[in-house]
């Protein structure tokens, strides 16, 4: 399947934030957008699930997709409650099977069971983030798109939620893109890591890990080669 972004123009005034970019998402995996604040990776995810426009070049493959976002920030529905916020998105797009029990699931996935009738206003940070991640997760959409979406999280339930969906790649393939400043959350999730800098967006390294997503990381010796790959790439 292709899906590619070809001489892709995206300005905000008179900032470039993309001028140019090619890039290749068509080998199926978890893709990592591993580069620093600022430079201008949001912009490129939001382009891709069509959450804003861009000025000019292609992107193929990704119009006729649906996409599970999970936004950096959590953009939950202030007046529906947590259970309410992942229904109204599964009702909204017609969603098949048990509502009920998808919500269920998810919410216990992120250990939010107990809160499903509460208000995002009385959740934590990282509660809210949880419910997010439970959203996105329970609409299933064709390709996963992640924005840094671990931060703030405790690391067993970063661990829980990493093993997750390193799972759901291995039993629904396809594309997913995760957004991370973190070099052992990139070596431990993804298989092809896109090492970038800007503005403009730019594609200084694509560093490929030769094993399925996930799989890096049973090998310290494997893991060790790739990390000092990304680190050359960061400190070039
Ligand atoms: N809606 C907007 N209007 C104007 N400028 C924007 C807008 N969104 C982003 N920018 C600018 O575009 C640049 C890239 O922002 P973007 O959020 O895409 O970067 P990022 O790599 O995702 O950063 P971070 O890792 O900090 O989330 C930044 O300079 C930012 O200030």
């Amino acid at each position: 399947m292709e899906l590619k972004i070809k001489s892709l123009h995206k300005s905000y005034g008179k900032q470039k934030v993309i001028s140019g970019l090619n890039m290749d998402f068509s080998s199926e995996g978890i893709h990592c957008l591993f580069g620093p604040s600022g430079c201008g990776k949001t912009t490129l995810v939001n382009i891709l699930a069509g959450v804003i426009p861009y000025d000019s070049g292609d992107i193929q493959g990704f119009n006729n997709k649906s996409f599970s976002y999970i936004f950096q920030e959590e953009r939950l529905l202030p007046w529906a409650t947590v259970e309410k916020n992942i229904k109204f998105v599964l009702e909204s797009y017609n969603h098949k099977g048990d509502i009920d029990s998808i919500v269920d699931n998810y919410l216990s996935l992120v250990d939010l069971e107990e809160f499903k009738n509460y208000y995002p206003k009385e959740l934590s940070g990282g509660m809210k983030q949880r419910v997010s991640i439970a959203r996105a997760l329970a609409y299933d959409g064709d390709i996963l798109i992640m924005d840094e979406p671990f931060k703030g999280l405790h690391l067993n339930m970063k661990k829980t939620l990493m093993d997750y969906i390193i799972d759901y790649w291995h039993r629904k393939k396809g594309l997913f893109i995760l957004i991370t400043h973190d070099a052992d959350e990139a070596l431990c999730m993804a298989n092809y890591i896109h090492v970038l800098e800007g503005p403009p967006l730019t594609l200084k390294k694509e560093i490929v890990i030769d094993e399925p997503p996930g799989k890096a990381r049973s090998g310290i010796d494997k893991i060790q080669k790739y990390r000092e790959m990304l680190e050359d790439k960061i400190t070039e």
